[in-house]
């Protein structure tokens, strides 16, 4: 198995495994769907049949994807918004609602972080990632889930995590982040099945999207044999599995966690920093100092 790259064509040729038309009529929020897992999220949910709204910070992202969809004749929505910011959050559900009237389904997709060794991380940067991978999910879910609480009607929320079994060695601030929201979704899980809301979380392994350009060579260069398949994912194998949650193919799937990681929870040993020498294949356990 080797990475593949993703590209408007790709996204466009790569076989469904859904059955065609089975989001007809359905309306859906995909957080940074302009790029990335987010934006083949919008594809497949798109060529599923649903209306899709998608946003993030960079307008000039969600516009090309906007011009895309125009080209197709597929409905889309794209509109600026900082998950961060709870009134910003108001402006794009108005927003979705005076388009297309309340949306069906939640794709919380956006998140990120940079790579950082536990000890050097600064509390600007710390609270950088958890407002963006915790609060701005949890803002946007509650966000959602109130409107659809307030029409008296269900919904369905996917949020995409991160694998974070066995902890997420250089990113220890997102690694609490998305274990907060994943239990999170547990949590709203059981207190929002009563209204008809539906609740889980995917959590990617290495995906081979445009956004592992953030982190080192050396550990890009590593991320490809982290796991048992020896291979990253692709941002469509994500987003297939997005639209799987999303569908009412699993209406009696919430509050799960499902992780798509090449079997990375099992095998493999993953660093988003360059790998310390304690973990190399050449340490001797000597020479370890003990006090
Ligand atoms: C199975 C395991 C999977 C692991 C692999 C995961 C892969 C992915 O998730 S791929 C997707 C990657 N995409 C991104 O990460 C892009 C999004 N990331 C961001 O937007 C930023 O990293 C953010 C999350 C921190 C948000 O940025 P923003 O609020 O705009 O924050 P600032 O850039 O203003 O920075 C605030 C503060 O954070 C610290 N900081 C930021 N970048 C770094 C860095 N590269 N190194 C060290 N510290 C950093 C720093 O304290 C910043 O404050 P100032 O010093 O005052 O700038
Ligand atoms: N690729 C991988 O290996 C993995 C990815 N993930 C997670 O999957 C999700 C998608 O990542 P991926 O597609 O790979 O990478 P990208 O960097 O391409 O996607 C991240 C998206 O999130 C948006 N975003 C980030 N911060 C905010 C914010 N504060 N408000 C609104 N939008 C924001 C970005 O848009 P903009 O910059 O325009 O705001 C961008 O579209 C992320 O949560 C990521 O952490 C998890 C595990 C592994």
């Amino acid at each position: 198995m080797s990475a593949r790259t993703v590209d408007d064509l790709r996204l466009d040729d790569a076989p469904l495994a859904l059955a065609s038309g089975l989001l007809d009529g359905r309306t859906a929020i995909v957080s940074g769907g302009g790029s990335g897992i987010g934006k083949a999220a919008a594809w497949v949910l798109a060529r599923l049949g649903a209306r899709v709204a998608i946003c993030g910070r960079n307008p000039e992202r969600l516009e090309a994807v906007q011009s895309a969809f125009d080209a197709r004749g597929w409905p889309i929505l794209a509109h600026p918004c900082d998950i961060r910011d709870e009134a910003g959050i108001e402006r794009l559900l108005d927003a979705v609602a005076a388009r297309f009237g309340l949306p069906d389904i939640l794709i919380n997709n956006a998140g990120g972080q940079f790579a950082q060794g536990a000890s050097q991380i600064a509390p600007k940067g710390w609270r950088a990632v958890i407002e963006t991978n915790l609060t701005g999910c949890w803002l946007m879910m509650q966000a959602v889930a109130r409107r659809w609480i307030d029409g008296g009607r269900g919904g369905v929320i996917v949020n995409v995590t991160a694998a974070n079994g066995r902890g997420m060695p250089g990113i220890a601030h997102s690694a609490a982040a998305r274990a907060g929201v994943e239990n999170v979704t547990r949590t709203a899980a059981v207190e929002w099945a009563p209204h008809g809301i539906r609740i889980n979380c995917l959590a990617p392994g290495l995906v081979d999207s445009g956004g592992l350009s953030v982190y080192p060579e050396a550990a890009r260069a590593a991320f490809a044999r982290a796991n048992p398949q020896r291979a990253t994912g692709d941002p469509w194998d994500i987003a297939q599995i997005i639209a799987f949650l999303a569908s009412d193919t699993t209406r009696f799937l919430t509050g799960t966690t499902i992780t798509a990681d090449g079997g990375g929870a099992l095998w493999g040993d993953l660093w988003t920093i360059e790998r310390p020498v304690y973990f190399s294949d050449s340490f001797q356990k000597a020479e370890i100092h003990v006090a």
